[in-house]
C-alpha cells in the first residue's frame, strides 16, 4: 500500500490551512498515495482562545465534509492527523479521523494523553486547559490490516502501542506538533522503539515551523518500518514524503525476532 505523509506548518486561518492540504492532497493522490497522512492540528493552529470557535463537529463539520469529498473524488484513505472537535462552550477534544474511499468516517481517535509539560526556562503547554482528553483506544482494519490511532504525546506511553500490536495491528498512526525542543532529543528515538518493540509501521506526519510566537514544531515527519528502519523522513520544510507499506518486512520482523509470542507477563 503507497503511503504519502504531508507534513505542514499550519497557522491560524482554517481556509488557508485547507486550501493548503488540498493542493498537497490532490498531489500525492496523483502520485499513486492510496492513503494519506496528515499532521495533529492540520486545520488550525493558533491562539487557545481560537481553538473553541474553530472546533466543528464529527463528522458533517467543515473539514470533515472537505476530507469526504477528496477521499471519495480519489478513491484512497486519508487520515486527518487532528482536527479539534466540539465537546463543550469551554473545551474540544483533539480528534484524529480516517475518511475511506467512499468518504465514510471508519476510525475516530480523540487524543488520550494531554500534553501539560514544563520543561524550565525552555517551553511550558497545557493542553488540558483547552483539551478534554478521550477515553478509548481505536483500532482501524485498513486493507493492508489493523492500525492503531494515536496523537503526538500519545507516543511517550509505550503500554497503548503494545495494546495495539497484541490486539493484531502492524501500522500505528502517530500525527504530532512536536516541540522542537523535545523533537530534537526525542521524537525519532521514540517513534523507532515504537516500531522496533511492537515490529509495526509508524506513519508519523508532524507540523513544522512557527505557529504562535515563540511554539516552534520539529518536523522531521518520517514512516519506520517493523526493523525500525526510516524508510522515508521529510526535508526542513513543507512537503510530502511516500513509502510503500509491505506485509512481508512486518512478517519478516516477527519470524526472525517472534518478541511478542515470546513474552512471559505472568512473571512481571
Ligand atoms: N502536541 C503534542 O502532544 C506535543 C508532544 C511533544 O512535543 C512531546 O515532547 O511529547
Amino acid at each position: 500500500m503507497k503511503v504519502a505523509v504531508i507534513q505542514m506548518n499550519t497557522k491560524s486561518d482554517k481556509e488557508e490551512n485547507l486550501r493548503k492540504a488540498e493542493g498537497f492532497i490532490r498531489q500525492a493522490a496523483d502520485n499513486g498515495a492510496e492513503l494519506i497522512s496528515l499532521p495533529e492540528y492540520f486545520n488550525y493552529m493558533g491562539e487557545e482562545s481560537g481553538k473553541i470557535e474553530n472546533a466543528e463537529q464529527i463528522p458533517d463539520g467543515r473539514t470533515t465534509s472537505f476530507l469526504s469529498g477528496l477521499a471519495k473524488e480519489y478513491g484512497i484513505f486519508i487520515h486527518a492527523g487532528s482536527i479539534i472537535e466540539k465537546y463543550s462552550n469551554e473545551k474540544s477534544y483533539n480528534t484524529s479521523i480516517i475518511v475511506s474511499p467512499d468518504g465514510k468516517i471508519v476510525g475516530n481517535y480523540r487524543k488520550i494523553h494531554l500534553f501539560d509539560i514544563e520543561i524550565n526556562g525552555v517551553s511550558s503547554y497545557m493542553e488540558s486547559n483547552s483539551i478534554e482528553g478521550g477515553d478509548s483506544a481505536e483500532i482501524v482494519e485498513l486493507p493492508f490490516g489493523k492500525a492503531g490511532m494515536a496523537i503526538c504525546y500519545d507516543l511517550r506511553f509505550p503500554e497503548l502501542f503494545r495494546k495495539y500490536a497484541l490486539e493484531g495491528c502492524n501500522v500505528f498512526f502517530l500525527p504530532a506538533a512536536f516541540t522542537q525542543y523535545t523533537g530534537m532529543l526525542h521524537w525519532e528515538t521514540l517513534l523507532r522503539a515504537r516500531a522496533i518493540e511492537n515490529q509495526c509501521y509508524v506513519i508519523a506526519a508532524g507540523q513544522i515551523g512557527s505557529h504562535l510566537p515563540g511554539k516552534v514544531c520539529y518536523g522531521n515527519s518520517m514512516i519506520i518500518d517493523p526493523w525500525g528502519t526510516v524508510v522515508a523522513k521529510a526535508p526542513e520544510k513543507e512537503s510530502i514524503i511516500y513509502a510503500e507499506l509491505e506485509g512481508e518486512r512486518v512478517q519478516s520482523a516477527r519470524e526472525s525476532i517472534p518478541c511478542l509470542t515470546h513474552r512471559k507477563p505472568q512473571y512481571y
